[in-house]
């Protein structure tokens, strides 16, 4: 049976709510609907980064001390009018949507510990948008002693299977933390693979009180520290096999020290590609094809840079192909959460170290 779904992300990067309507069966991907965004205000933004401050203390799951019961009200009260205004910029009815897929905002990602905490109340969302709610995708999977992340995987080998190519195939996600899928006929391996542009863009907001370097354009104009990278790339994580995972902060004690503006950039820019083509010995076989998708492929320093790094192997940006690199987080937690309700599998041995196949979310009904 074919559900309509609409899925909800709020990424690392901490910008705002990515929304976006599915139609599918949770195999496949029969039409996609439209996608909206609804921003996060200035003092919603302070608030989260208030709650990434005092979640590293927390050591379980659903505890919300201090600021982090408010931090939770506010992300659901934003999903709940980024739901709202989607439905009433498309002229829909709550009725129309079988089911919201919502991710909630990751506040501290502890795998390790069996702890990955995602803030936003799924009963309360369902009560005010009157619409089923499938939330809490991490849980199990985690509980399991699996990695909790990435759950994008699914949706990506979805997405890649409509595509008449032979594989290797890996679609990257540069969102605040880098991930990749790798897709080989029925091979699906996936993980973290370092930073995104998460340090970017923290570097640029201290260097040069910008957001972040809009298409590239400042990194371009930069040196590229090779030895830093080097250096950098020596950390125990970038030598683990797949299945593995991060946190928004792991890297943010990697310094720079005093660098010129530009020259910090790029390097940083090139750092994450380094990091992301680290992963191909770790893989099976060598890719044939990487298609980028999130904020990272608006960056055309960074694609720049990835293609110098794998080889002969192509590099095309997610919207080139026709997907909607911008909504594809949100489809996917959409298209997650119909498999939810399906009772198919979430995440695998070799996407998440999962011991089986395991099913997840929770369900919550207005
Ligand atoms: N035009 C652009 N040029 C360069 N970089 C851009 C552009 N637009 C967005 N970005 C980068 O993409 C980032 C946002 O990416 P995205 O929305 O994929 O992150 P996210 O979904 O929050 O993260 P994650 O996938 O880690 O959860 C911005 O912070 C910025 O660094
Ligand atoms: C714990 C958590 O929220 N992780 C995010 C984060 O952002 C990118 C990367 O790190 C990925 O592992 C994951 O998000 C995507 C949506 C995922 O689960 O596939």
């Amino acid at each position: 049976m074919m559900l309509t779904a609409l899925g909800l992300m709020s990424g690392t990067s901490l910008d705002g709510v990515d929304v976006a309507l599915i139609e599918t069966d949770g195999k496949q991907v029969k039409a996609f609907g439209p996608s909206g965004y609804r921003a996060y205000h200035p003092a919603e933004r302070n608030l989260l980064r208030q709650a990434l401050g005092e979640a590293v203390h927390l050591t379980q799951r659903d505890a919300r001390p201090g600021i982090l019961a408010e931090a939770e009200r506010a992300v659901t009260q934003a999903h709940a009018e980024a739901v709202a205004s989607f439905l009433t910029q498309n002229r829909m009815r709550p009725e129309d949507i079988d089911i919201v897929g919502f991710h909630g905002q990751t506040v501290l990602h502890r795998p390790e510990k069996r702890l990955t905490v995602q803030i936003g109340d799924g009963p309360a969302l369902a009560r005010a948008i009157h619409i089923p709610v499938m939330y809490d995708f991490r849980a199990a999977d985690v509980e399991a002693g699996g990695q909790g992340a990435p759950f994008v995987p699914v949706y990506h080998r979805a997405l890649a299977n409509s595509l008449d190519r032979e594989g290797p195939i890996v679609v990257v996600n540069i969102g605040g933390v880098s991930n990749i899928t790798y897709i080989d006929g029925d091979t699906l391996i996936a993980c973290d693979t370092g930073p995104g542009n998460a340090l970017l863009d923290d570097f640029m907001y201290r260097t040069m009180n910008q957001a972040f370097d809009a298409e590239g354009k400042f990194a371009a104009l930069g040196k590229v520290d090779e030895p830093w990278i080097a250096r950098a790339l020596e950390l125990p994580f970038f030598a683990l096999p797949p299945p593995k995972s991060l946190d928004r902060n792991d890297f943010a004690s990697l310094k720079l020290g005093d660098v010129a503006p530009a020259d910090g950039a790029a390097t940083l820019t090139a750092f994450t590609t380094a990091a992301i083509a680290r992963v191909i010995p770790l893989l099976p076989r060598r890719p044939r094809s990487w298609i980028v998708c999130g904020g990272g492929a608006r960056n055309l320093t960074m694609l720049r840079m990835l293609r110098e790094r794998v080889g002969s192997a192509t590099v095309e940006a997610a919207e080139t192909l026709g997907w909607a690199s911008d909504a594809i987080e949100a489809q996917a937690f959409g298209f997650l959460a119909a498999r939810g309700l399906k009772g198919l599998p979430l995440s695998y041995p070799a996407t998440t170290g999962v011991p089986m196949p395991m099913t997840g979310g929770v369900i919550a009904r207005p």
